[in-house]
């Protein structure tokens, strides 16, 4: 079977290449897989499936599990389709960025079951990191120029970033506690199953902290109960700003407080917003911009956009942006209010290296030189990354536990 893995950068336009090998009617080299039906494995697939299962409660994927895709974590849905594809023996597997959200484990028992499947199935792994690559596949190849050629060296480049300050903030906010998120013995359960027991946890102004688990170990869980949009913290010991769970606290109150980013926001981007607006908008928390923006604001935004290099794309609509300069631009909008606590949820997914480095520097200049206390929350250690302290889930028997390093 000739399998191919291809390492691709931000740049190249993968949907269309993708679409032509879902039609068979793929280019050149390709041409012979034209004769098979191909699947796509991808996070837009898992996408398809959650929409699917919302408009007719069922997604068809799922039939194996008792529980809803939509109520699944991230690396737990990302098995289930891998399942569901393998089932159906398809002549062609396209894999694209088939680790992403994926931790150690994961990766592992998936590259055995690639494997074993590539005995019936060709395999075509698109990838944005070259760590990444199949190691049974032999054909690597990389695209120049428009072409594909094979691939040169193993190693993922590094760069970086440019050294302009972090533009000021406009506005300060006035806290009556240093003390920003506070979990005391809180705990969890999902239909009588316990995810997460005897939590404890302090995030204090100005902290770098890093949340870090494997799939299904309750990340995203404690994520929304500091953001407010899960109920499971009412009644308990846990304090958001200041104030207990349940007080009668407002959710806009504590969103104000918070820079959020999670890479599937850039979808939502899909208009014509200008890169520009897009960022303005982060002073206001509205997906793009509905209200006109003050001077200052504008100047911020420009001094942002001078950090991030992207000046010359003010007025480039945002949705025109390569992945990589999205990802920076959504870092950016998150954080132009300078708020007291900025999330970032797997903010590297789907990047190429150089990107993965640009945003790593981003990140790591903004927890060194503001006042924020960043929350970095990946399933795995990041190269480069210089959290202060690292809050991690151990899965056990009765719910993750954590513990803290650093
Ligand atoms: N609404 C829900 N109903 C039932 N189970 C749920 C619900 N929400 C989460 N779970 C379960 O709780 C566990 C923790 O899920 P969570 O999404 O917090 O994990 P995670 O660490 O973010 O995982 P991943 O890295 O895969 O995204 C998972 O086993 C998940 O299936």
């Amino acid at each position: 079977m000739q399998h191919y893995a291809i390492f691709l950068s931000n740049t190249f336009n993968k949907q269309n290449f993708i679409q032509q090998l879902l039609d068979k009617k793929a280019p050149g080299l390709f041409a012979s897989f034209n004769s098979s039906d191909a699947v796509l494995f991808s996070a837009y697939t898992v996408q398809q499936y959650l929409l699917e299962e919302d408009i007719h409660g069922y997604s068809g994927i799922e039939a194996t599990r008792k529980q809803t895709l939509r109520s699944m974590s991230s690396g737990e849905q990302k098995k289930v389709l891998l399942q569901h594809l393998l089932s159906l023996k398809p002549g062609v597997l396209i894999l694209d960025n088939v680790f992403d959200n994926l931790d150690t484990a994961a990766q592992t028992s998936f590259k055995e079951e690639l494997k074993l499947a590539g005995a019936h199935t060709l395999l075509i792994q698109l990838t944005h990191r070259k760590r990444d690559l199949l190691p049974f596949i032999e054909n690597r190849l990389m695209v120049s120029a428009g072409e594909f050629v094979p691939l040169e060296g193993n190693t993922d480049d590094e760069i970086h970033v440019d050294d302009a300050p972090v533009p000021s903030p406009l506005h300060h906010y006035k806290l009556s506690t240093t003390e920003l998120v506070r979990f005391t013995d809180v705990h969890v359960s999902y239909d009588s199953r316990q995810v997460l027991q005897q939590i404890n946890w302090r995030i204090n102004a100005g902290e770098f902290w890093q949340l870090k688990g494997p799939n299904g170990s309750g990340k995203t869980t404690l994520l929304t109960m500091i953001t407010g949009d899960n109920v499971k913290g009412y009644g308990q010991q846990l304090y958001i700003f200041g104030r207990k769970k349940g007080s009668g606290e407002s959710v806009w109150d504590i969103k104000d407080k918070i820079g959020y980013l999670t890479p599937a926001m850039t979808d939502l981007f899909s208009t014509r917003h200008t890169l520009l607006h897009m960022i303005v908008s982060g002073f206001v928390d509205s997906i793009g911009l509905y209200t006109i923006p003050s001077d200052m604001q504008l100047r911020s935004a420009y001094e942002w956009l001078q950090l991030l290099q992207l000046q010359h794309k003010a007025n480039t609509a945002f949705s025109k942006l390569t992945q990589g300069e999205q990802r920076l631009a959504l870092v950016a909008r998150a954080m132009v209010k300078h708020p007291p606590l900025l999330i970032l949820d797997e903010p590297l997914m789907g990047l190429d290296a150089t990107n993965t480095e640009k945003i790593i520097q981003l990140i790591n200049k903004l927890a060194a030189e503001t006042s924020t206390a960043v929350l970095y929350v990946s399933h795995q250690t990041e190269k480069g990354l210089q959290p202060q302290k690292v809050f991690e889930l151990l899965k056990t028997e009765n719910g993750s536990i954590g513990t803290i390093h650093g």
